[in-house]
């Protein structure tokens, strides 16, 4: 059975006020000298505002039109764009997880610009995250948006808290789904989907 159409294009995800980058700046700098850092020193001379930048880039969502068009040929099989690299920052520690994600979904009435996918990746990683909400952040997206008959999203990301510091677990790869509609249910469309990933689940 066909979904109701949204309303479409849409924006997403909801714009961000500014970040305060002088703010940022002290509180840089007032980080870096209770770590015991000479501020002063040549080299550290300009490194709270660049790390004041480095973190609003990071943390600043883009926003984008989240393009959609009707299914005029009725396209009904799944739609996958994998490998798309993602880079997100775990609220936990403010340290970056880097890694790749695989969007699909089973199109209903309408389908999404390809580069839409990536864009939506990109905009809610830019946002302090745990790899667990992120994906299911993106599912979620797909679906209030397009109202698919089922959306599959894997994300494989290196989380540097867990291989930089603490455990030093080098290489440990985390690896994440959230299943929609036919693509959880219905065993054949969840296998072309892992299949379409290049991934077996
Ligand atoms: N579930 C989940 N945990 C995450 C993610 N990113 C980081 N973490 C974990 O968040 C946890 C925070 O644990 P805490 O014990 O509060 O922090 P910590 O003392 O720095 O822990 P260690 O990293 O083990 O040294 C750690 O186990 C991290 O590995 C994520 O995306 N998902
Ligand atoms: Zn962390």
């Amino acid at each position: 059975m066909r979904t109701p159409a949204p309303p479409a294009p849409r924006q997403a995800p909801a714009h961000a006020p500014e970040p305060d980058l002088a703010a940022a700046e002290r509180a840089v700098a007032d980080l870096l000298r209770a770590l015991r850092l000479d501020t002063e020193a040549p080299g550290l001379v300009g490194t709270p505002g660049r790390v004041a930048r480095a973190y609003a880039e990071l943390l600043t969502p883009q926003e984008f039109a989240f393009t959609t068009f009707p299914n005029d040929e009725g396209y009904d099989e799944l739609v996958v764009v994998s490998d798309i690299p993602f880079r997100s920052l775990c609220e936990h520690h403010l340290l970056p997880f880097v890694g790749t994600a695989h969007v699909g979904y089973l199109p209903g009435e309408r389908v999404v610009g390809l580069s839409k996918l990536a864009r939506a990746v990109e905009a809610l990683a830019s946002r302090p995250q745990v790899q667990e909400r992120l994906t299911c952040q993106v599912a979620d997206l797909l679906e209030e948006a397009l109202a698919p008959r089922g959306v599959g999203v894997v994300l494989e990301a290196d989380h540097s808290c867990m291989s930089l510091r603490g455990a030093r677990a080098v290489g440990a790869r985390t690896r994440t789904s959230a299943l929609r509609g036919l693509v959880r249910s219905d065993a054949r469309t969840r296998a072309e989907f892992f299949d379409l990933t290049g991934r077996t689940r």
